[in-house]
């Protein structure tokens, strides 16, 4: 039986027989940019020059407004909506990236964030990029040396690529990369961003079959794509954000249905 509890004026169905992996708790984002604002031109420049006083204004950015919801162990969430809608921002804030202004995440285990900015070094080799990834994610030498082969045939990256720097890779064969090093450990919480979007048919069903199995093993997989396919062949719920607002959150056909319709208007 599900208990209903209203944040910051969302309703949360909260189900007692499951196990939380992540709670967010009228959670509020805001970027402050500084030096933002006044007329941006040349003119007013050169006169604040000469006045000596700095770019007027900080802006407020309110990203995310009050987002309530629970994930439970093994689910799949897919995170939808338009540009700049907060989803990225969303996915950081479970990363811990991003301080709440107001409310708060609560997540059991530690979340990983694998995002097309993924901390890899571009001037360094693919291979070196594996063993630092695989330690920078807390695995021991012994376990990263265990691995290393399993992600580079997952990458299945082109003959001899994996010794060449990562800035002479495509933006897909990065991401592929990134992947494979990212799925080699099994995550309490994997939020994925868009880091699927560039691979080719057969990584996706690799990557699908991958988090299939970390969904097992682990606690919750988060993903962002802007390919709806993506999210309803991966993902078992989908939440909808809509200007840094909940707009709606279940089943994946029925919201990537009501997204199509309001995005068609
Ligand atoms: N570092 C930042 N500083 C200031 N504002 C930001 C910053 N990052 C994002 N924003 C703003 O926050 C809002 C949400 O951005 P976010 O990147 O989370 O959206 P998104 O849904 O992931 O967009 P996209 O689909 O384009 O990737 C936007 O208005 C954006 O301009």
């Amino acid at each position: 039986m599900a208990d209903t509890k209203v944040r910051g004026g969302t309703v949360v169905d909260v189900d007692p027989a499951r196990e939380p992996i992540v709670v967010v708790d009228d959670l509020h984002i805001i970027y402050r940019v500084y030096g933002a604002g006044g007329k941006g031109n040349a003119a007013s420049a050169f006169s604040r020059v000469l006045r000596r006083k700095n770019r007027p204004s900080m802006k407020e950015v309110h990203a995310i407004k009050g987002l309530s919801f629970v994930a439970y162990r093994g689910e799949a969430v897919g995170i939808i909506g338009t540009n700049g809608s907060g989803k990225s921002t969303l996915l950081k804030a479970i990363a811990g990236l991003l301080p709440p202004h107001s409310g708060a995440v609560y997540t059991d285990g530690q979340p990983s964030l694998l995002g097309v900015n993924a901390a890899l070094m571009k001037d360094l080799t693919g291979e070196r990029n594996i063993v630092l990834g695989c330690l920078a994610m807390g695995m021991t030498p012994a376990q990263t040396k265990a691995q290393y082969q399993k992600i580079v045939d997952f990458a299945g990256l082109k003959e001899g690529f994996i010794q060449y720097p990562m800035r002479t890779y495509s933006s897909g064969m990065g991401a592929r990369l990134r992947f494979a090093i990212a799925a080699a450990k099994t995550h309490d919480v994997l939020l994925i961003d868009e880091a699927l979007a560039t691979g080719d048919a057969k990584f996706k069903r690799k990557s699908k079959k991958r988090i299939e199995e970390l969904r097992k093993e682990a606690g919750a997989v988060f993903l962002v794509a802007h390919q709806l396919d993506t999210v309803k062949e991966m993902c078992d719920r989908v939440i909808w954000i809509d200007e840094g607002r909940m707009r709606m959150d279940g089943d994946p056909e029925e919201v990537i249905e009501a997204y199509t319709e309001a995005a068609g208007k």
